[in-house]
């Protein structure tokens, strides 16, 4: 990759330790090699030997019955739990990067994220880094203006407060912040876990725009799905099983493989005729 041979020309080395350079992440290029997890030291594997590479602009479902490793794998992405193998994000061995820079260039949106008792720019900009403009701008992308807010009440600004635990926004719109948040860092890797609360439509319909434009520029999506629908058009399905990677690829080629664990899903949906077309819309 491009970026692993500017910094062998370096050296390899940071200048600061484990400071990443300013233009580091410019891809959200993903490539894991090897990666296992554990919670602590003497407890067990809960990942084995995840190898998978994910480009810039990808758009990835991760997809497995409970228990199967899918939120350990996001947790293993933002050095949260011990892990072992490599996992190389912008062509940078994630362990090489203090712990702080990878995870504020990595947005996790949660299924439902925990907001701060303040203002709406307290939320979106926690150690007040960015101006105004840059702040609304981030907003409009996310698509938070967009939104008819009875919840909040009146016109939304900066200035806009929110209740402790944003209970005074809906799951939807939490999530539209957060990904407001991912904005203004410049994230290039978003790891979406898909609200399994109901979210109407139009709040789902401006994350779903939100999130293709940011696709649009170049970010990696990574969405951990309760609904099939959400990923069957995805660029790449994972399917996870007892912390194993059994399957990875189009949804469309996956689908072929009659004794396939996605195809075992699908046929057992209910919505199982509108999943196989929209697999077969994808490019
Ligand atoms: N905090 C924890 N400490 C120890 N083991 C854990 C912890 N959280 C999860 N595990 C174990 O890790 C394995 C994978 O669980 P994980 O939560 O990653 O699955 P999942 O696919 O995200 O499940 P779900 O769909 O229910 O969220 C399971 O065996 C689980 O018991």
């Amino acid at each position: 990759m491009a970026n692993s041979a500017i910094y062998q020309i370096r050296g390899g080395l940071f200048p600061d330790e484990g400071v990443p350079p300013a233009y580091w992440p410019a891809s959200g290029d993903l490539k894991v090699e090897k990666l296992s997890a554990r919670y602590s030291l003497d407890g067990p594997r809960v990942l084995h030997d995840i190898s998978f590479e994910v480009r810039s602009g990808e758009r990835v479902g991760i997809v497995g019955r409970t228990g199967s490793g899918k939120s350990s794998l996001t947790l293993a992405l933002l050095q949260c739990i011990i892990t072992e193998g490599k996992v190389y994000y912008d062509g940078i061995p994630i362990d090489r990067i203090n712990l702080d820079a990878l995870r504020s260039s990595i947005t996790l949106i949660p299924q439902v994220p925990e907001l701060l008792s303040g203002t709406l720019r307290q939320n979106v900009d926690p150690f007040q880094q960015y101006d105004d403009a840059t702040l609304n701008d981030a907003l409009r992308s996310a698509g938070l203006f967009s939104l008819q807010s009875n919840t909040i009440g009146g016109r939304v600004t900066l200035d806009t407060p929110i209740a402790s635990g944003g209970t005074n926004l809906s799951v939807g719109q939490r999530q539209i912040l957060a990904l407001a948040r991912a904005i203004v860092r410049q994230s290039k890797l978003l790891i979406l876990d898909e609200a399994t609360s109901a979210i109407d439509y139009a709040t789902d319909a401006v994350i779903q725009a939100s999130l293709r434009q940011e696709l649009d520029k170049g970010v990696t999506l990574l969405t951990v799905a309760h609904r099939l629908q959400t990923i069957m058009d995805a660029d790449k399905v994972m399917v996870l099983d007892a912390g194993r990677i059994v399957e990875f690829g189009k949804p469309s080629e996956l689908l072929k493989d009659e004794k396939g664990t996605l195809r075992a899903l699908v046929d057992k949906s209910d919505d199982k005729e509108t999943l196989y077309a929209m697999a077969s819309h994808v490019g």
